[in-house]
């Protein structure tokens, strides 16, 4: 266990860590193991684990994983994840549990499998990406107190009110998908997390991202889209249109985005690129 790390990040989904912590500390007293105070602490932890760490465990959610991420992206290290998030989306979709006698396991045997991540202007994303109105929803979620239940407040009052953005694709392949749209969203994996199946025909590691374009549908027709999204049926939705890329290259109306959930501002034009085969994840 010399060469393993565990980096918790003790903002993720409220304190889930701790009875994992309890465990860990049990089962090998003498662990690595770093609580985050911020990204860059994590950024420095792993900097000055370098030269002795290979295996880095990531403790939270998406946006942990993808903090860890990019740190080790492009290079031999391996990540490694116990899901303490909300939505656990990439960790479910590269199958890791909240069984720490599993991980162990995995720890152990060592297999490795490498995974295409993208970028949006330069910016990492390792799962699922978006903007309109899911930017917007994420922008809104920030300044409550999180969870589920604020989640679906948020989305109804924002869908409410929101104007399609408008996207213009300046790659010529992709010009005729352009015009007005509910969201745009760039999966890499299947689910934003929770089940949420955005786009249940993308592989993480076919060097294809799914562009996810949604019109907008009426309020009537919601429940029909969660349903559909929660049982794998989105595919031949009516209001859906999925165009797997390597990169795209568009103008859009917003600078609203998030990245893998958490929101952060993107100024159009907007250039996205999958890296393939780019990390190594434990399996
Ligand atoms: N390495 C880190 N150290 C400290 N804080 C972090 C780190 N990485 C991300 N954060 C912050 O912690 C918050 C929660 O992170 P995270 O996304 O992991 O959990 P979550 O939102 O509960 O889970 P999920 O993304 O699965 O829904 C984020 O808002 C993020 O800004």
């Amino acid at each position: 266990m010399e060469n393993v790390a565990f980096i918790i990040n003790p903002f993720s989904a409220k304190k889930n860590y701790e009875p994992f912590f309890e465990a860990l500390k049990q089962k090998i007293p003498e662990a690595k193991v770093y609580i985050s105070e911020s990204i860059n602490g994590t950024f420095e932890f792993i900097e000055s684990h370098w030269e002795t760490v290979d295996i880095f465990v990531a403790v939270g959610g998406d946006g942990t994983i993808s903090t860890v991420a990019q740190k080790i992206i492009n290079t031999d290290r391996i990540l490694a994840i116990y899901p303490a998030g909300s939505g656990n989306g990439f960790s479910k979709e590269t199958h890791f549990n909240a069984d720490l006698d599993e991980l162990l396991r995995k720890i152990k045997a060592r297999k490795i499998k490498c995974v295409d991540t993208f970028t949006v202007n330069g910016k990492l994303s390792i799962n699922v990406s978006g903007t309109g109105f899911d930017g917007k929803v994420a922008k809104e979620f920030e300044k409550t107190t999180r969870g589920f239940k604020n989640y679906i407040k948020v989305s109804l009052k924002t869908y409410l009110s929101y104007k399609p953005i408008n996207i213009n694709f300046i790659s010529q392949n992709l010009h005729k998908y352009s015009g007005e749209y509910l969201m745009l969203n760039v999966a890499n994996t299947r689910q934003f997390g929770n089940n949420a199946y955005i786009a249940p025909k993308a592989s993480k590691s076919d060097g294809l991202v799914d562009l996810v374009l949604v019109r907008k549908f009426p309020l009537r027709y919601a429940p029909v889209f969660a349903y559909k999204m929660f049982t794998k049926k989105l595919e031949d939705d009516q209001y859906i249109t999925y165009v797997p890329v390597r990169e795209a290259n568009l103008e859009i109306s917003t600078t609203n985005w998030h990245l893998d959930g958490e929101y952060t501002r993107i100024e159009s034009p907007v250039r996205i690129v999958v890296q393939p085969k780019s990390l190594n994840i434990l399996q």
